[in-house]
């Protein structure tokens, strides 16, 4: 079982700018990791760190308590798709996993076999330079896999794929993991990676963000509220402000009540004969929940961003959670 360890890890470039600022945090076999964080928050740093690609300033990036140059057939230890562009274009495909393969001593007949897995068995004889985006990343991902590692590392593997590819990421990172594999795939934008990790980590400039289960983010970060419609707006705020909440109320006449849920407002309502017209709770989603997490470490934001992220804040405050977020 191998596993990847990030220890106060820095990196900086020229005068002083810190591409990462120390993030700790550790890459478990049997779960697809999602690696997230708005741009420019040091995910691809991290990766060419961990693959010996750059050095730190200071701070380590292991593989199985050793630095990646240290490994012996690194191909077959750890995978990774970092540059779909690093294929030489003209090459065919499958000239590109045999020289490869042939590094490692790796035998001829997997290259054919990463290949059908990538879906590119019928244009495996096509030099590189005549592929899309969408086939280099599968021949990336093909490479990646070749030496059957224990540890697989993607770098935004749904770029340029259509919506069949990005499904073929999501059952092939999902099944690696199945395998026992340890799985890291970084990404920008959290509505994909919620399809397939079971872990988030999450940087923003260069620091820890979070580390936690997907689900204990939506619990933590997230919350509920309740929205309720009543025929007696006053005698419902007198009993919701004497309960310490603080409902809203939208242009249609319903209330929002942040951090709390259905069933305890409806029992309070109740309980204080408010008569309830409509009541119900809604979930903030993840996207709401990594918005507010990220809020504020988004330097690269256009404006319709921005507000997004600052209009889920809100929801995190109220519900007064910090969950087992690490700022
Ligand atoms: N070679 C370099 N020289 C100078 N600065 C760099 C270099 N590589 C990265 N940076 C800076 O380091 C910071 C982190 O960049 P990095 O590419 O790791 O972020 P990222 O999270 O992968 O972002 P993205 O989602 O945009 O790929 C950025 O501010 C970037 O400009």
């Amino acid at each position: 079982m191998t596993r990847i360890d990030i220890q106060r890890l820095v990196k900086e470039y020229g005068r002083g700018h810190r591409a990462l600022d120390g993030p700790t945090f550790s890459v478990l076999p049997g779960r697809v990791t999602g690696f997230l964080g708005p741009n420019g928050a040091g995910k691809s740093t991290t990766l060419r760190l961990l693959l010996g690609l750059d050095r730190p300033t200071s701070g380590t990036a292991l593989v199985d308590g050793r630095p990646y140059r240290d490994l012996e057939r690194p191909l077959c230890r750890v995978g990774a798709l970092l540059d779909p562009q690093a294929a030489h274009g003209s090459r065919t495909g499958r000239d590109h996993l045999r020289i490869l393969a042939a590094t490692h001593r790796i035998p001829a007949r997997r290259v054919d076999q990463v290949l059908a897995e990538a879906g590119l068995g019928a244009v495996s004889g096509r030099r590189v330079k005549t592929y899309s985006l969408g086939m280099r990343q599968r021949l990336g991902i093909a490479a990646a896999l070749l030496g059957d590692p224990e540890v697989v590392l993607l770098d935004e593997p749904s770029n340029g794929l259509d919506p069949e590819g990005i499904i073929w990421i999501r059952q092939t990172v999902r099944r690696l993991a199945r395998e026992g594999r340890t799985v890291l795939v970084s990404s920008h934008l959290m509505s994909e990676t919620a399809t397939f990790a079971d872990h988030l980590i999450v940087l923003g400039r260069g620091r820890l963000l979070a580390d936690t289960p997907v689900q204990d983010l939506l619990d933590s970060r997230g919350g509920s509220r309740a929205v309720v419609r009543t025929g007696d707006d006053e005698g419902f705020l007198n009993v919701l402000r004497a309960a310490g909440h603080r409902p809203v109320r939208d242009e249609e006449g319903r209330w929002s009540v942040d951090g709390t849920n259905a069933e305890d407002i409806g029992a309070l309502l109740a309980r204080a004969g408010v008569p309830v017209l409509e009541l119900t709770e809604r979930r903030a989603s993840l996207e709401e929940a990594y918005l507010a997490l990220t809020a504020g470490d988004t330097p690269y934001a256009a404006a319709g961003e921005r507000q997004a992220a600052e209009a889920a804040t809100p929801a995190r405050d109220a519900a007064g959670t910090e969950g087992k977020t690490h700022r």
